[in-house]
């Protein structure tokens, strides 16, 4: 088993949590209130300009084969503009949770290696696609197919595939790590699934 494997093993249990929450219940089922999606694309947008200066420190660790082959960044727009926000969202300000996802994976970036730093930023990537594809086919004439289409498009499945492929070769033998690192490692990978769960939760109680 791959090292990406393993991981999605020891995340299966977040990730279903994450399909039954319910704002991603709404996506895949065409059930959001206005103000959820306000509440949430203020979050994300502020998110995802955070995320891609977090992603650039993050590319610059690899080696330059691996940069070299990362597919070209794909920019979330398109998904924000599936979920229809109103204007009120531009009053909304970033919450305590997702600083803190943030702060997290900055940390991980900063004090780890190039392995800690792809397997803080993993979650984001893969568990996106994997809802995506979860529930493309969930509802038909869903308002919310775009935001699934944009997240199993061919170039975001490329990508997510591209991070898988450099986790397993900065680690092609992972029961061969230390306890310890294989620990550090694993806390720093479920600690982003557990605020990416917590990232929805908090979106469906507006
Ligand atoms: C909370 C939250 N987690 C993950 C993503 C997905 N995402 C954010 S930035 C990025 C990198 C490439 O576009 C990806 C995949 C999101 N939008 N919001």
């Amino acid at each position: 088993m791959s090292f990406h494997e393993f991981l999605l093993q020891q995340s299966a249990p977040i990730l279903d949590d994450i399909y039954q929450s319910s704002f991603v219940q709404g996506i895949g089922y065409n059930n959001l209130s206005q103000a959820q999606r306000d509440y949430y694309v203020a979050q994300d947008s502020y998110y995802t300009d955070y995320f891609s200066k977090l992603f650039d420190l993050t590319t610059a660790k690899l080696t330059p084969l691996q940069q070299a082959s990362k597919p070209s960044a794909t920019d979330e727009q398109d998904a924000h503009d599936a979920l229809l926000a109103s204007p009120a969202m531009s009053n909304i300000t970033p919450d305590q949770h997702n600083l803190a996802y943030l702060k997290h994976m900055e940390t991980a970036i900063t004090a780890g290696d190039a392995t800690n730093a792809m397997l803080a930023l993993l979650p984001c990537t893969e568990s996106y696609h994997l809802i995506g594809k979860h529930f493309l086919k969930a509802t038909p004439n869903n308002t919310y197919e775009p935001w699934l289409s944009y997240y199993t498009s061919p170039e975001y499945q490329a990508f997510t595939q591209w991070s898988w492929q450099v986790i397993d070769q900065q680690v092609p033998d992972w029961q061969q790590l230390s306890h310890e690192i294989q620990q550090t490692y694993l806390a720093t990978y479920l600690t982003s699934y557990r605020y990416e769960l917590t990232f929805w939760e908090h979106a469906a109680k507006h």
